[in-house]
């Protein structure tokens, strides 16, 4: 984050579920979930400015899918945070949107950063920041974290160790609750407690490989180019683990080295030109 005396800018990085497991179904139609999150150094950007009204602008490439409606995440944190303030909010949308992998969550949680800063107030709480989003809670503390009830439940696990990831969105957006609608089974087996050190790369990912994403399958459904995506993945040499992100349709790919990410991207940008395509490292606030 950097700031000024009345500028702060804040980095709004993908978020990643590694793993995904659906443990159950709530009375309310949430789902309880059992997912390992960390987040990788391709995102948005917030910046906000004091000024007496709240406003927010938007550019970057994927600012066309997001109408200028009220009802953006942006302004939605910057209420929530208080109501009766203003800034004048600028986002950079570099993150495809309803892809998975978080980019209007974390929108909201760079906001709360960068507004905390700016007008010298405290983070709101997981229980507080809920209501506009269950992904927002663990977008609120980029790391490595295990997300368990409906998003609320976080532990932290400290910083994400340094990996190689290609992010892949074939260019659909997809609907959360429609994918979740799709699960055939609704009470999975959540995460085995037998987590090896994720400093031990190598160990750590074999694990995970070993783990699901049990939105996957109803979202290949939903949606089959996202099979054709975790293909395409697969096929690049050096590739340790594939997987879909969230309720997809972003899939990434963990790499042994940055030269096999590298190779990896390019190839699937030459042989996909119109799918998004982006080469990252973890990211950690
Ligand atoms: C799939 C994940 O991305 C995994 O990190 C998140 O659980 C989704 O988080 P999100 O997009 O912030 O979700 P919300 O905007 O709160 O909810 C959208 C819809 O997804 C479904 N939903 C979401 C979270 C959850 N634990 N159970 C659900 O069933 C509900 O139908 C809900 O109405
Ligand atoms: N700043 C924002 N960026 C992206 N989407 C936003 C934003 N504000 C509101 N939205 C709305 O939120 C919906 C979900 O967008 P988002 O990109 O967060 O989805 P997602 O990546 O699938 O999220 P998740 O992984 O949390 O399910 C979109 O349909 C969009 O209309």
């Amino acid at each position: 984050m950097t700031a000024s005396k009345d500028s702060v800018t804040a980095f709004a990085p993908a978020k990643l579920n590694l793993c995904l497991h659906v443990t159950g179904q709530r009375p309310d139609g949430y789902h309880e979930l059992d997912s390992l999150v960390m987040f990788a150094a391709t995102g948005d950007t917030i910046t906000a400015t004091l000024a007496d009204d709240l406003s927010l602008t938007i550019d970057g490439p994927f600012a066309d899918s997001l109408s200028m409606e009220a009802d953006n995440l942006v302004l939605r944190a910057a209420r929530l945070l208080d109501p009766d303030r203003g800034a004048r909010i600028h986002l950079h949308k570099a993150l495809p949107v309803a892809a998975g992998i978080g980019g209007g969550s974390s929108d909201a949680a760079a906001t709360l950063r960068a507004l905390a800063t700016l007008w010298d107030m405290p983070l709101p709480t997981a229980a507080e920041v809920l209501p506009l989003g269950a992904d927002i809670p663990v977008c609120m503390h980029p790391g490595l974290l295990r997300m368990e009830g409906i998003g609320e439940a976080l532990t932290p696990l400290g910083p994400a160790p340094m990996l190689d990831i290609v992010l892949v969105n074939p260019g659909i957006a997809l609907s959360t609750p429609e994918v979740f609608k799709g699960l055939r089974c609704k009470d999975n087996p959540p995460l085995p407690g037998d987590m090896p050190d994720p400093f031990e790369i190598d160990s750590w990912v074999g694990w995970l490989a070993e783990q699901r994403n049990d939105l996957q399958e109803p979202a290949i459904a939903a949606a089959p180019v996202i099979g054709e995506v975790l293909e395409a993945l697969d096929a690049q040499p050096g590739n340790q683990l594939v997987r879909m992100s969230g309720s997809g349709a972003t899939c990434f790919g963990i790499f042994e080295d940055a030269a096999t990410r590298d190779a990896a991207a390019a190839a699937i940008r030459t042989a996909r030109p119109d799918w998004w395509v982006a080469a990252s490292e973890e990211w950690n606030l």
